[in-house]
């Protein structure tokens, strides 16, 4: 049973020490992490980090935990009454993201997470993102617009629906809803985003839109992306990591993984020979 503390960090140590201390650049650690459903384990002593503002790709062939390892984070496995889980998924060197402590509502408030296909709710533009701002106590108007706007802002939609805020979110394309998804995301005021195949379900237009703007996010935001493109994956990631069968093959700069990989099946990957 989760208890109701929040997610709150201790102060961050002078800024002269953070410089000389790589580990607080780090938000998240994965440490010798397993995820099973039942018997199947589909993630297998995954440890490596996430650093903060920068984007980590997920690649792997389809069935290789990528997804499960996502969904882990924010606990959205907890749903699935099969999955469990080892090892310790650390937050801001501080918090057990997989500790019973966590309070699973401020803790999907501060990981964001966006979902393959657009999901918007059957409500207006504005109430795709001020319903859950409503949810979290925020209600007078003038609030809500400025928190609206921002957001649409902040996922580079708003030119393009400021005149359309109260038609259906439906009725917008599948590009646009998933940056709506995006800006409902963002205005939770998140710190950390993860992406599951955000642009895969979209035109090359949408796409590109949507590569741009996790370049321009992560100057604000750490994300963690699952991607199938390989070209994505070294066009808007900093750090890379490979899995293969539920293990992480393979963990580094993204420059290395796609021009001098350590390991065979990483080669083999990225060159197209399976997957
Ligand atoms: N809800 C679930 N219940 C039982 N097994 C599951 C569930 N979700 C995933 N699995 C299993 O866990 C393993 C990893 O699946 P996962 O979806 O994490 O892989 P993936 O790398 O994200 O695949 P894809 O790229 O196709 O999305 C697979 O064997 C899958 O069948």
């Amino acid at each position: 049973m989760s208890r109701s503390i929040t997610l709150e960090i201790p102060e961050q140590k002078s800024e002269e020490v953070k410089e000389n201390n790589k580990a607080t650049d780090i938000v998240l650690d994965i440490k010798d992490l397993s995820v099973y459903y039942g018997e199947n384990q589909a993630v297998k002593h995954a440890s490596f980090p996430v650093y903060k503002n920068q984007v980590t790709a997920l690649i792997g062939p389809s069935g290789c935990g990528k997804s499960t390892f996502l969904r882990t984070i924010n606990r959205m496995n907890d749903l699935i009454p099969i999955a469990h889980n080892k090892g310790e998924i650390v937050y801001e060197n501080a918090v057990n993201l997989l500790s019973d402590e966590v309070d699973i509502i401020a803790l999907r408030k501060e990981i964001g997470m966006v979902f393959q296909k657009p999901n918007p709710f059957p409500k207006s533009v504005y109430n795709n993102i001020a319903h859950a701002l409503r949810f979290y106590g925020i209600t007078k108007k003038k609030e809500l617009n400025r928190i609206v706007e921002e957001s649409l802002k902040k996922a580079v939609l708003w030119d393009e629906v400021k005149d359309r805020l109260h038609e259906s979110a439906l009725a917008l394309s599948g590009g646009q809803q998933q940056r709506l998804c995006i800006a409902r995301t963002l205005a939770m005021e998140p710190n950390l985003l993860l992406l599951d195949e955000p642009a895969s379900a979209l035109d090359p237009v949408s796409n590109a839109k949507i590569e741009e703007l996790i370049l321009h996010l992560k100057e604000d935001y750490s994300i963690v992306i699952v991607t199938h493109n390989m070209q994505q994956a070294s066009r808007i990631s900093d750090k890379t990591a490979f899995f293969l069968n539920g293990n992480v093959v393979e963990y580094d700069d993204t420059k290395n993984i796609f021009t001098n990989p350590s390991k065979k099946e990483t080669e083999d990957y990225i060159s197209g020979r399976f997957g």
